[in-house]
């Protein structure tokens, strides 16, 4: 019988723990801050930067949505990001990706305040994460992996950790927070390219799986025992949905799921934690000001 990591559950701990520094923050004079910005009108990203500023509601957190249409030039973009920098009631700027194929994303995640840059995408952030600077921002979706690993009770200390994937979203930063001082797992990152990639699979006590391909993981590329984070959203076409879609993740869960001893589900397991640490990371930049 598997462990079904309750990520709604962990999430609204992690809220819990926001809303007290809010009021810590408030009662010192500081009222945290996130501008969303949101280029175009994707329904998925719509959704989710729905959900971002309405769980700022809830927390008392002060929220600016900036919706642009698809046609926003990149210095249209820009002029935003600058205004943000320099507004002193905002303390994190996330710009939705991915944004339209006319903008330069690269340039536009350089352009925003590395102090404000509560996604952890800037290079200065990124670079802070690989030295294990705990003065830069870490990725809200991994950072929320290592918590739900954290909260299951989950050992990654010598663990052989199997991370699917290589973005700069999820998958790097995920393999150097694994292998970082303190969580001290063998880390592998493999990728779709990957040679025999369910052998290299079979081999992990924790599996990361973010590729982004649904339900691509199987029941015989995991071992018995083993750990699944499955980060994977994906909108897949369901006719018995009112919607028209079901969403499912990067795992077969219903295959996988009574072999392994925990796996979180898709939906209610890491995306509410990717929320939850904007929201911690919003803070620890708010606090950073006094
Ligand atoms: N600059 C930037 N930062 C991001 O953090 C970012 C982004 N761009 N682009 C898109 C991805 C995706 N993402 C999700 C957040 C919450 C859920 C979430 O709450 N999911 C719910 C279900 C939501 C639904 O019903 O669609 C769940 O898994 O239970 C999912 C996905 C943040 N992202």
């Amino acid at each position: 019988m598997s462990k079904i990591i309750d990520g709604k559950a962990v999430a609204a701990a992690v809220l819990e723990e926001c809303r007290k520094e809010v009021e810590e923050l408030k009662s010192r004079g500081v009222t945290p801050g996130l501008a969303v910005v949101l280029v175009g009108s994707d329904p998925a990203s719509k959704v989710y930067v729905g959900s971002k500023a309405r769980t700022c509601a809830e927390l008392g957190i002060h929220s600016e949505k900036i919706e642009m249409p698809a046609e926003t030039t990149q210095e249209e973009l820009l002029a935003v990001v600058a205004r943000l920098n320099a507004d002193p009631a905002i303390h994190g700027i996330l710009v939705q990706s991915p944004p339209p194929p006319h903008i330069d994303e690269a340039a536009v995640v350089r352009a925003i305040d590395p102090a404000k840059d509560v996604d952890g995408f800037h290079p200065e952030n990124v670079a802070k994460l690989a030295l294990e600077d705990q003065t830069g921002f870490v990725p809200c979706t991994p950072a929320g992996c290592m918590r739900l690993l954290k909260e299951a009770g989950v050992e990654t200390k010598g663990a052989n950790a199997v991370v699917i994937g290589r973005s700069m979203i999820v998958g790097k930063p995920m393999a150097l927070l694994l292998m970082a001082k303190g969580s001290d797992a063998t880390v592998t990152v493999a990728h779709s390219r990957s040679k025999d990639l369910p052998g290299i699979c079979r081999q992990a006590d924790i599996v990361v799986a973010a590729v982004g391909r649904p339900e691509m993981v199987k029941a015989d590329w995991v071992k018995d025992g083993a750990v699944v984070i499955d980060v994977g959203i994906n909108r897949v076409e369901d006719a018995s949905k009112k919607s028209g879609y079901r969403l499912t993740g990067d795992v077969d869960y219903e295959e996988v799921a009574p072999k392994c001893a925990a796996i979180t589900p898709v939906p209610g397991g890491v995306g509410p934690m990717t929320i939850a640490m904007l929201m911690k990371n919003t803070l620890i930049s708010a606090r950073r000001t006094l």
